[in-house]
């Protein structure tokens, strides 16, 4: 199936419905020593929204993402999650309050199972304390099937019934993509920020990839923010995008007005500024 296909399929991006600003990042500049990787850059997201943020290499895309979740505190600016003003995120208040993400490079455990690699992304929710656990003991026996039937529901969402028990680091690589995703999705994030999702998949990976960031936007209604490298996909199924270079913002706004933006074509082209 082609981009456009999975986009009419789902009735994707032309016909979303996106609600109030979600997050809202206000003038926000980071540096690391003398490099400036974002400076002075301001954008939202809406409810319910997929925001892209593309760039050539070194643009300051990851940084952003790093800032969102906490990873990253910026010198200067502001962040609005949810109508709560912060100077910086942290890192475990921003995963505590709904923020998940997938990475660049894959960062699972290659010697787990998909079951127990997804029930990670279940350690925040979890209530009772580590001695119950150890016992696996009353309440927490009941928690930990809790855990385990939401794992198991996102097992099949995914369609990875078949490699439950695989140890990770035996899948290929695109299936190793879908299983980050799906242990981001063991959070029940309310936004979830996925580095490059894409990147290193074939074309039929990548059209699988594409459907489920489609479904999980349109199922759970959660917002995604995304950084990706392939236009076309960037183009299908994001409903607005920003776009930085060398640090700035020099775009914001639907794929078409992002597409037919001259700064935008010039950065891509190589153009000097
Ligand atoms: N931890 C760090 N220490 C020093 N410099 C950094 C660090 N992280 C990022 N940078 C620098 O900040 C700038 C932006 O990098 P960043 O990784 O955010 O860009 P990017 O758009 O994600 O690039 P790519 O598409 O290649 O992943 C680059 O000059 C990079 O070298």
């Amino acid at each position: 199936m082609q981009m456009n296909e999975i986009e009419a399929h789902l009735g994707a991006s032309a016909g979303r419905r996106t609600g109030p600003v979600i997050l809202d990042m206000k003038n926000i500049s980071l540096s690391f020593g003398g490099v400036r990787a974002l400076t002075d850059i301001s954008f939202n997201v809406k409810e319910h929204e997929i925001r892209a943020i593309i760039g050539p290499n070194g643009a300051g895309k990851s940084s952003m993402l790093n800032v969102i979740n906490g990873v990253y505190r910026p010198q200067q600016g502001e962040i609005i999650y949810r109508g709560e003003h912060r100077r910086n995120m942290d890192c475990y208040a921003a995963a505590k309050s709904g923020i998940a993400r997938t990475f660049q490079n894959i960062a699972l455990f290659k010697g787990m199972t998909v079951l127990d690699n997804i029930m990670t992304g279940r350690n925040l929710k979890m209530k009772s304390n580590f001695l119950l656990q150890a016992l696996y003991w009353g309440p927490a026996r009941r928690e930990e099937i809790e855990h385990r039937i939401k794992a198991e529901e996102i097992i099949d969402f995914l369609e990875i019934q078949a490699i439950r028990k695989t140890p990770v680091g035996r899948l290929p690589y695109g299936l190793q993509k879908r299983v980050e995703l799906g242990r981001a999705l063991a959070a029940e994030p309310e936004i979830l920020l996925l580095d490059e999702p894409m990147a290193g998949m074939n074309v039929e990976e990548k059209q699988d990839m594409c459907r489920f960031i489609l479904d999980v936007n349109d199922q759970f209604g959660t917002t995604i923010v995304l950084i990706e490298h392939d236009m076309g996909v960037v183009m299908d199924i994001s409903d607005r995008v920003v776009v930085l270079d060398y640090g700035k913002k020099i775009g914001d706004g639907t794929p078409d007005e992002v597409r037919t933006n001259q700064d935008v074509i010039n950065a891509y082209l190589g153009v000097e500024h």
